[in-house]
């Protein structure tokens, strides 16, 4: 097999060359439709000696309480993450070229037992942090938050937890399962997983089960900027308010896309009107970059409702916000 050239393009924020780091596949030499999909046409992990961000998939949807097929995620994101550029003008970087980031393939959960397939993701994101500092996470279903915390608290203890989604995930049980995609961070507040003082949730709304939901949510450790309040106050609004919430704390970023406005991210288990643009959301990223981001989580694609890789689109594109995000500056 013919050996696949590199982008040109491998540079750092100032421009300079970075003749160590092994970026994407040069679109310019094979066509983006050519090859197998890496994320983003990335090298994979065993083809660098270390990584300072691994992207891997974990396609596990064995916790979903209405439709399946997130498991199909992390093949469906990759392959809609074949155009995807060098060079993000819109935090100016160069997010391939100033790191070394590698796709490090899918994690093995068994999907007929969540004990397991829980404890499976978590030794093998904690068995990645030999050879990357940082994962991106592609789901799968939001259960595989909680392992990922636990595996992210070894190294960091309680972290500040950013999580987008139309939904709390702070419910208890389902069918008396604690281990759900609606559960994990009831589960990692209980844990003392995350930093009950600073962490928040974005674009929660829709129906819920009860007025207490709310009430248990706070005590859990979490504030609420709703999409209601986008709306109302705008984007700076509701940055200010995450960033006073976070801090200087070590930040784990969880996207459930479903936060996302069905018209922008169909490609869901469990979607809800009312949500935000892809332009939102990615506008929300930018403004993180100065933070202490320590792992991040993109869940809840499931390609057998996306139309037109709509999802998967805007799925690749906030990796590609949230790496650029986690990349050095000088
Ligand atoms: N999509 C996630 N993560 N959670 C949704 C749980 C919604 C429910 O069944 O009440
Ligand atoms: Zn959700
Ligand atoms: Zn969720």
């Amino acid at each position: 097999m013919q050996p696949t050239p590199n982008s040109p393009d491998a540079r750092d924020e100032a421009g300079r060359r970075r003749p160590d780091i092994r970026g994407p596949v040069d679109a310019s030499v094979v066509p983006r439709f050519a090859g197998i999909a890496t994320f983003a046409r990335l090298p994979r992990l065993d083809e660098v000696a270390h990584a300072d961000i691994a992207i891997v998939g974990v396609p596990f949807d064995s916790g979903v309480s209405y439709r399946p097929g997130a498991r199909f995620g992390p093949a469906h994101v990759r392959e809609a993450s074949r155009l995807l550029r060098p060079y993000n003008p819109a935090q100016n970087v160069f997010p391939f070229g100033a790191q070394q980031v590698a796709d490090a393939g899918d994690l093995v959960a068994n999907p007929f037992d969540i004990a397991e397939a829980v404890r499976q993701i978590e030794e093998g994101a904690l068995a990645l942090g030999e050879q990357a500092d940082r994962l991106v996470v592609i789901g799968g279903d939001h259960t595989i938050a909680l392992p990922l915390l636990r595996a992210v608290h070894r190294t960091h203890g309680p972290v500040a937890v950013l999580h987008f989604d139309a939904h709390l995930d702070t419910w208890d049980t389902y069918f008396s399962a604690p281990v759900t995609h609606g559960t994990p961070f009831r589960r990692a507040s209980e844990e003392g997983l995350i930093d009950l003082t600073a962490s928040v949730h974005v674009g929660i709304r829709g129906p819920l089960y009860a007025k207490s939901d709310l009430d248990d949510d706070e005590r859990l450790g979490f504030s609420i900027v709703t999409s209601e309040f986008i709306e109302e106050h705008g984007l700076p609004a509701a940055i200010e308010r995450v960033r006073a919430r976070i801090g200087d704390a070590p930040l784990y970023i969880s996207i459930d896309i479903d936060v996302l406005d069905p018209s922008h991210a169909p490609g869901t288990g469990t979607p809800e009107a009312g949500g935000l643009t892809s332009r939102e959301l990615l506008r929300i990223l930018r403004a993180l970059a100065d933070l202490r981001i320590v792992g991040a989580d993109i869940v809840e694609v499931a390609p057998a409702y996306d139309h037109a890789q709509v999802t998967a689109v805007a799925a690749s594109h906030v990796a590609y916000e949230l790496i650029s995000a986690m990349a050095p500056r000088d």
